[in-house]
């Protein structure tokens, strides 16, 4: 790996010697790395390098074969995803898992109803509510159903914010979107980053790269370059990796 990062110190996430193979494929072949703390930081890389994997991991969605994960200096290695929820690492929901029948509104009421959400952020349900309606942009009394797919990926972010994160995954936000559309939502991440850390994978590096603070890319299920978005962009295996 080429490390073109400054040093950072106080990491939000960091995972030492992380592995994971399904069967006899390894898919992360070993990635050590950190996030500091209220970072917008992106991660990109060919399809199939294992990015969405590797948020499966850092969420609890799937074990790791081998290496340890920390959340906000605890082992959380082993910890399911609601519990590494209710310690603040949000990803966002899909399209899939929005009640399509409820109001925008109590769709976000159902993301902030833990106890954990109100402590985590010093606000009421009611105020994060707000504050999440305010984000996604949208008319709190429409049903899920009657949303264009661009608002409901809107929506899909703003139910990541109601949580009151303390790091948010976000794995592709643009996908689907107009280009319009795609300016909103990275206008909405830039906003959302002044509250909470953001990891972000995107495959539209138009977009991406312009409101990232630092940059990864994972090749082959490991960890190629890392750090500023200058110095990773002109690294010349990442070069070589997307011009040929
Ligand atoms: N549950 C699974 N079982 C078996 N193989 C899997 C599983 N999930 C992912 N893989 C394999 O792991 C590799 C990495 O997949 P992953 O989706 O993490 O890549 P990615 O970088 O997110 O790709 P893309 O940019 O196309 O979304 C792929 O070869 C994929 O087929």
């Amino acid at each position: 790996m080429s490390d073109v990062s400054n040093a950072a110190s106080g990491a939000a996430i960091a995972v030492k010697g992380l592995k994971k193979a399904f069967g006899s494929i390894e898919v992360i072949r070993g990635i050590d790395i950190s996030f500091p703390h209220r970072e917008r930081h992106l991660i990109i890389g060919p399809n199939g390098a294992g990015k969405t994997t590797f948020f499966n991991l850092l969420n609890g969605q799937y074990a790791p074969s081998a290496g340890r994960i920390e959340f906000l200096d605890a082992d959380v290695t082993h910890m399911p995803v609601r519990q590494r929820a209710l310690l603040g690492l949000g990803r966002t929901f899909q399209i899939a898992s929005l009640f399509q029948d409820l109001s925008v509104r109590d769709n976000l009421s159902i993301a902030a109803g833990a106890p954990e959400v109100a402590a985590r952020s010093g606000r009421s349900g009611e105020e994060t509510v707000d504050s999440a309606l305010r984000f996604s942009g949208l008319d709190g009394d429409r049903a899920v159903r009657h949303l264009s797919y661009g608002e409901q990926r809107r929506l899909e972010i703003a139910m990541g914010l109601a949580t009151a994160p303390k790091l948010l995954l976000l794995d592709e936000p643009m996908a689907g979107l107009t280009q319009i559309e795609r300016g909103l939502v990275a206008e909405r991440i830039v906003e959302l980053s002044a509250s909470t850390g953001i990891l972000l994978i995107e495959h539209d590096l138009e977009v991406a790269l312009k409101l990232a603070d630092r940059l990864t890319v994972l090749h082959l299920g490991q960890v190629v370059a890392h750090g500023a978005v200058d110095a990773v962009m002109d690294d010349p295996f990442v070069r070589k990796i997307y011009l040929g």
